[in-house]
């Protein structure tokens, strides 16, 4: 069963635009959304939420249209820009968010309200970032919400807050089969915690698995560069050679590079290395077929 089902989306904004995106975002896990800088995490969590038009295909949050306006109850949205509220305080705001929830529960406002240490009567433009995403962080968890959806949570909130978060989010999934699908560039979040992840550039989805499968099917593989002939560098994912030797990204049975036996050193690959050879690799490729005089989509 899934919480969230993009079908054949594209979206087209200038200079920059998504085609036939097709995700899932399967019920009671989390699922994480990585990639780096403009790659189109925001513009899809806007679709989504229907803040932002597509242009084609169709969005299915709990298997209704996304534009139905009901569903928008059962999700709670977490993002770090309280725009239209930057007058109001926090008291202010709850009267006016409130009320809009039939699920809304008081008692776990106020419990969040302290354990967050957020002041109540402050105005929302005199709160420092990391407060504002616990603001926004506490209207979305009050009126207990089926699904969870974050914008880059923890990138304004301190080291020990942000763990916290993670392990409250954990919490959440387990005991109350939550779905939670947050998008952070701080990778080691997610290796810690998600169960599923998705990984777009450029508007394409690179990856898109269970990390259960990442972590059987990725490895790094480090040795020194004359040890391996053209074949086996064609075997990678990506490869980085230095004066130390080469670094690679690859996806298979670790058990082929047995023949070179202490030669090479194989470790798990983490989020960041996954991420970081394979924008790499498109990044060759497109640089190649432009000096080749063809286009890649
Ligand atoms: N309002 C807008 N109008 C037109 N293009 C936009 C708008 N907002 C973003 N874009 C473009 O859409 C592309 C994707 O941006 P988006 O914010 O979705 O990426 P992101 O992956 O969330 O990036 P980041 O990690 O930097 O927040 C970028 O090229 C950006 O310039």
């Amino acid at each position: 069963m899934n919480t969230v089902e993009f079908h054949h989306v594209t979206k087209r904004r200038k200079g920059f635009s998504i085609e036939d995106l097709n995700i899932t975002i399967p019920k009671g896990y989390i699922t994480g959304f990585i990639g780096p800088n403009g790659s189109g995490k925001t513009t899809t969590i806007q679709m989504m939420m229907d803040i932002l038009q597509i242009d084609e295909g169709d969005i299915k949050l709990f298997g209704t249209s996304h534009k139905d306006h009901t569903v928008k109850q059962r999700i709670g949205f977490v993002y770090d820009d309280l725009f239209m509220y930057e007058d109001f305080t926090i008291k202010n705001m709850k009267s006016f968010i409130a009320p809009l929830y039939k699920t809304w529960n008081e008692v776990l406002f106020q419990k969040y309200v302290e354990e967050f240490e957020l002041p109540l009567r402050k105005k929302i433009k005199k709160l420092s970032k990391g407060m504002k995403m616990k603001t926004s962080l506490l209207f979305a968890l009050s009126h207990e919400p089926e699904f969870i959806v974050m914008d880059e949570p923890t990138s304004g909130l301190d080291p020990i807050f942000r763990r916290e978060l993670l392990d409250k989010l954990q919490e959440m999934m387990v005991r109350e089969n939550q779905t939670i699908f947050l998008s952070s560039h701080i990778t080691t979040d997610l290796d810690r915690i998600a169960d599923h992840i998705i990984f777009i550039y450029q508007g394409k989805i690179m990856l898109q698995k269970a990390m259960d499968e990442i972590r059987e099917q990725f490895y790094v593989i480090k040795g020194r560069s004359d040890i391996i002939d053209t074949d086996t560098r064609e075997l990678f994912i990506g490869i980085q050679d230095s004066e130390l030797g080469f670094t690679a990204l690859f996806e298979g049975d670790p058990l082929l590079f047995e023949p070179f036996g202490n030669d090479i050193v194989i470790e798990k690959a983490t989020l960041e290395d996954i991420m970081y050879f394979m924008t790499r690799k498109e990044k060759l490729n497109r640089e190649a077929s432009i000096s080749e005089g063809t286009t890649v989509n």
